[in-house]
């Protein structure tokens, strides 16, 4: 069964078309993925599967309902984690999340959501007194308070550092293994292949490629680049697959310390799908 299904979806801004009619299928229980370039269309996109904006044409199914009429008992079934999310400041993070919590039939336990993204320590803090990364976090703890089946996260990872980034790929992972379906936006291409089971890149308003992280563009098939050093000169070979090669230096006994054999990375090959010079 499927999340969420769009078809044709279009958003269009006084005149300008945001999004150019888009077509998505996230399964139920996949982490899902959406990158793409500042101005793509992914927090329009994003935001009407949440039912917070309008759309222009097109269909979409979120849980079996669509975003624009359903009611509260659909709202409570999914979670958001908004690009700006304007928290109340002067609440302390327990007050906040305890409110929230209040709006789901079965919320998680308060202190288990501020344990789960790692606030335990500033349970008792003004959330205006925290610093950027903390304050994500507590957006990410509203999130998921209400166990929503569906969780929406737009560039949940902003502003962390690096240690709180790979928490948060944990704690991911774990919702995930609960069963919760995840559509997360990112700008991190190592965030989408840690987490995402399939992937889009939107590019001016299109889905411009879609696929797993490992198959991406073709990525899987790309061919390798092989490089060693050969009577002190460094040699360099592109290859559709490298046995044969590697098998003929073996061969030849040559000095195999320095080979490498490299394909090109997600960035790599999403900044090909985008068409940016690099
Ligand atoms: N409320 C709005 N009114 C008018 N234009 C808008 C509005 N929101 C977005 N746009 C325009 O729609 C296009 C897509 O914006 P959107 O925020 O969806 O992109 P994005 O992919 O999420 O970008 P980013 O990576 O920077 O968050 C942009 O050209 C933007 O200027």
């Amino acid at each position: 069964m499927n999340a969420i299904e769009v078809k044709g979806l279009r958003k269009t801004y006084r005149g300008d078309e945001a999004v150019r009619g888009i077509d998505l299928v996230v399964r139920r229980g996949e982490v899902f993925a959406l990158l793409g370039p500042n101005g793509a269309g992914k927090t329009t996109t994003v935001e009407i599967l949440e039912g917070h904006r309008r759309r222009s044409g097109g269909e979409v199914r979120v849980l079996d309902a669509d975003p624009a009429t359903a009611g509260r008992a659909w709202r409570a079934r999914i979670g958001v984690v908004l690009q700006d999310a304007d928290d109340a400041a002067e609440l302390t993070v327990a007050e906040m999340v305890r409110h929230v919590a209040g709006f789901y039939p079965d919320p998680r336990p308060v202190a288990e959501v501020i344990d789960l993204v790692g606030l335990t320590e500033k349970r008792g803090s003004r959330i205006r007194s925290l610093s950027g990364g903390q304050r994500r976090r507590v957006d990410v703890a509203l999130g998921i308070v209400g166990r929503p089946e569906l969780l929406f996260l737009d560039e949940p990872t902003t502003g962390f550092d690096p240690a709180a980034r790979r928490q948060f790929w944990e704690l991911i992972r774990a919702l995930a293994g609960e069963g919760t379906t995840i559509l997360l936006t990112t700008h991190y291409l190592e965030e989408a292949e840690a987490l995402a089971d399939r992937l889009a890149v939107l590019s001016g308003g299109l889905v411009v490629a879609e696929g797993t992280p490992a198959t991406l563009g073709g990525r899987a098939t790309a061919g390798a680049v092989v490089r060693w050093r050969a009577d002190g000169v460094t040699r360099t070979e592109h290859v559709a697959d490298p046995t044969e090669l590697i098998r003929k230096l073996v061969a030849e006994d040559a000095d195999l310390t320095t080979l490498t054999v490299t394909r090109p990375t997600l960035e790599d090959t999403y900044l090909d799908l985008i068409g940016a010079k690099r």
